[in-house]
């Protein structure tokens, strides 16, 4: 699969990914009142809200980008509808020819991991029969219980040709709580970095590893140190956009083929509609305005990319 995203990325020349983080309040009024005449105002009602919100915005930005980003916790706030939601949009994205990178953050002890990789990237066994479950082609982990954590998700990585992405250093404010803190004197994003190349080096695609990293738009310095300290391992940028990541101070981010990173931006694809430049469209035209949203996304990274060869 890595191997698939570098060349959808290549091809399309976006190293883009939208975020599908539908919440309620994004979704435009024409739709809600849809889903609640239907259902009513229940968990079922605002789980075909926000489905019928990820179709529209996949309808109309599919053929720009290569990838998706489901974000689980925002389906999950809708109990079992809400996770139906996560897998109805899963599977639509593969059917648009969509990489799909679901942001679940996961990762226990071995046995617990084991189970998590295997709903989310491997098959399961029921009786006689083995089947797939969530089927997202990249996880997001964790990596704070260590290697035995880790272990599970790359061995169904390897069986299965998928990938993962470590959470290395966070986008969000406080990630330096823990995460800048010295450990012999270098902060722990560099030594789980160390580790996160370490553990992708047995796990080669032809150019990059399938055990990736997480590092936040927010941090531009830390992403240049860490570009280095794991060049072979391909990095999602959350934090572009709407938590003020910049164009500008992501080409560090990228190596010299023009790969290596994939920016994520969430709000500011799909509640494009609500602010300007986009809101000319209007919520009927919600998906037009993320269409937009995502060729000016494209057109800024790309520019900086260009600017600095
Ligand atoms: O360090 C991280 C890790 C994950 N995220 C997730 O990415 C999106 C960002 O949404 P925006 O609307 O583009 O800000 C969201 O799902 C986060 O949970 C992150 O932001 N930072």
């Amino acid at each position: 699969m890595i191997n698939k995203l570098c060349e959808k990325i290549k091809k399309l020349g976006a190293p883009v990914v939208a975020g599908l983080d539908p919440m309620l309040s994004y979704v435009p009024e024409h739709i809600l009142k849809r889903s609640f005449e239907e259902y009513g105002e229940t968990l079922k009602g605002a789980a075909d809200a926000i489905w019928q919100f990820n179709k529209g915005i996949v309808d109309s930005v599919c053929d720009l980008i290569p990838a998706v980003k489901p974000q689980i916790a925002m389906y999950e706030q809708f109990g079992v509808e809400g996770m139906e939601a996560y897998k109805k949009t899963v599977d639509y994205c593969h059917e648009k020819d969509l990489i799909v990178i679901g942001d679940v953050k996961r990762g226990d002890i071995g046995s617990t991991s084991a189970a998590y990789a295997t709903g989310h990237l491997g098959r399961v066994q029921v009786g006689n029969t083995v089947q797939k479950v969530f089927d997202e082609d990249f996880a997001t982990v964790n990596p704070y219980l260590g290697t035995d954590g880790i272990k599970p998700f790359v061995d169904v990585c390897k069986e299965e040709k998928k990938g993962i992405f470590i959470l290395v250093k966070t986008s969000n404010p406080s990630s330096g709580e823990f995460q800048d803190r010295l450990m012999d004197g270098r902060p722990l994003y560099e030594w789980v970095g160390e580790k996160v190349a370490q553990w992708g080096e047995a796990c080669m695609g032809d150019s990059y590893s399938y055990v990736g990293a997480v590092v936040g738009a927010t941090y531009p310095e830390m992403g240049k140190v860490l570009r280095k300290v794991m060049p072979k391992s391909f990095i999602l940028v959350p934090g572009y956009g709407a938590q003020g990541g910049k164009a500008a101070d992501l080409v560090p981010y990228f190596n010299e083929d023009g790969l290596g990173a994939i920016v994520n931006s969430s709000r500011g694809i799909i509640a494009a509609y609500k602010k300007e430049p986009y809101a000319k469209f209007g919520a009927e035209n919600f998906g037009e305005a993320s269409r937009q949203a995502v060729l000016d996304m494209i057109a800024d990274i790309n520019g900086a990319l260009q600017a600095h060869i």
